[in-house]
């Protein structure tokens, strides 16, 4: 053929896409990382130093290196679930529902926290000892029959599910029936109450089964109005750890695998930006840095608790940047650099070292 002739299969292709026949599907985007940068370039009360940011990026890629962080350290946690099959699923998204707000103003030994398997247990560990104990007790609680049934899953038996053992009980317990009673409904409707028709409802992709969670269920549609912008800021915090979950406990494999699971950010809770500022990454105006060290309540959908989460989801994936730049060949993603700092954070405050608090925002979403 001679080189003017264009290649034959070629221009079939080239015809069949024109006429629209080639299925060119749009891989999905969550619209997370576009939203954080968009509300780090417009903040004014929260910013990234930079400096400390590429600092921690070394930092935390040599512990990481050192403890072998990887997906398996995800059921390596006791309370974890093991076995690897469609209860685990159930399990993960019951958790996953319901994954927010434990922190208390009250002192440790007068804070909502739960006995279970002769330990004490608070902050989202609770949340696992309270849904383990239930399973114990054959309280159906991972199924999404149950959570629709109003004679059955009523206020009394959740109190019963989370009973304290101090005197305070766990926030926003209503709230909490109604995301179970929302998402029982949903199930039923548009998914024959199985999580894992759910799941294949993605198609292998964690962008579409966040966006699919954001769309049909409203409890997980973590999205919010800053500065005027028209399109909202999308965090979609409970959305993105239900699917990292699923994937760091099945360990990419069967239904945690996900051929596009590095899209998934940093989940914007209360831990990690308090790390990221305690390790000099984020950096607070000295009115927000007064408000959290005095623990003052940061409303629900401010435009201070926006730039607090917006800019933790971006100097994490800064930081997922600097470690990827410096160890081209390190398997390591925005998920695993955010269990990591929740679980150091946690380990800094079991040895009682010095940290800021963390923001005190009460609301479903984180
Ligand atoms: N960004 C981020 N936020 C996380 C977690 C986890 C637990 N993930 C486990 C799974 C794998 C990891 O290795 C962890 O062991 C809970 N949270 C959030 O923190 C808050 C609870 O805080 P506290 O009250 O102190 O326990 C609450 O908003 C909860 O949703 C995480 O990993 N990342």
């Amino acid at each position: 053929m001679s080189d003017d002739e264009a290649d034959p299969e070629l221009l079939e292709l080239l015809r069949q896409h024109l006429q629209g026949k080639l299925n060119v599907s749009e891989e999905p985007e969550t619209g997370v990382l576009e939203s954080a940068e968009y509300v780090y370039d417009n903040a004014i009360d929260v910013a990234i130093d930079m400096r400390s940011t590429k600092r921690a990026a070394a930092a935390i890629h040599s512990q990481m290196q050192q403890k072998n962080y990887s997906t398996a350290t995800w059921a390596e946690h006791e309370l974890h679930p093991k076995a690897k099959d469609e209860s685990t699923v159930a399990f993960i998204f019951t958790m996953d529902l319901l994954n927010f707000s434990f922190w208390s103003e009250l002192p440790d030994d007068k804070r909502f926290a739960v006995s279970y398997r002769d330990k004490t247990w608070t902050g989202y560990w609770s949340l696992v000892a309270s849904i383990q104990r239930a399973l114990d007790e054959d309280i159906p609680i991972t199924s999404s029959d149950f959570w629709q049934s109003e004679e059955e899953c009523t206020l009394e038996c959740l109190r019963h599910v989370f009973r304290s053992c101090t005197d305070e009980e766990i926030p926003l317990l209503e709230e909490r029936l109604a995301c179970l009673r929302e998402a029982g409904q949903v199930m039923y409707e548009k998914y024959e109450c199985s999580f894992t028709n759910l799941i294949d409802a993605a198609a292998g992709s964690a962008a579409g089964l966040v966006n699919i969670l954001a769309r049909d269920f409203a409890c997980f549609r973590d999205e919010h109005a800053f500065d005027g912008r028209r399109k909202p800021v999308r965090f979609l915090k409970r959305a993105q750890i239900l699917v990292a979950d699923i994937w760091a406990c099945f360990q990419g494999e069967g239904y945690g695998e996900f051929r596009d699971i590095d899209k998934i950010t940093m989940f914007a809770d209360y831990r990690v930006p308090q790390i990221l500022n305690t390790m000099g990454c984020l950096y607070y105006s000295p009115l927000v840095d007064m408000t959290v060290r005095q623990r003052s309540l940061i409303p629900s959908g401010s435009s201070w608790e926006m730039q607090l989460r917006a800019c933790s989801i971006w100097c994490v994936e800064l930081i997922r940047r600097e470690i990827l730049a410096q160890h081209p060949d390190t398997k390591v993603n925005a998920i695993l650099i955010d269990f990591f700092l929740y679980d150091l954070m946690k380990e800094m405050e079991a040895n009682n070292q010095e940290t800021i608090p963390h923001h005190r925002t009460r609301s479903i979403w984180y």
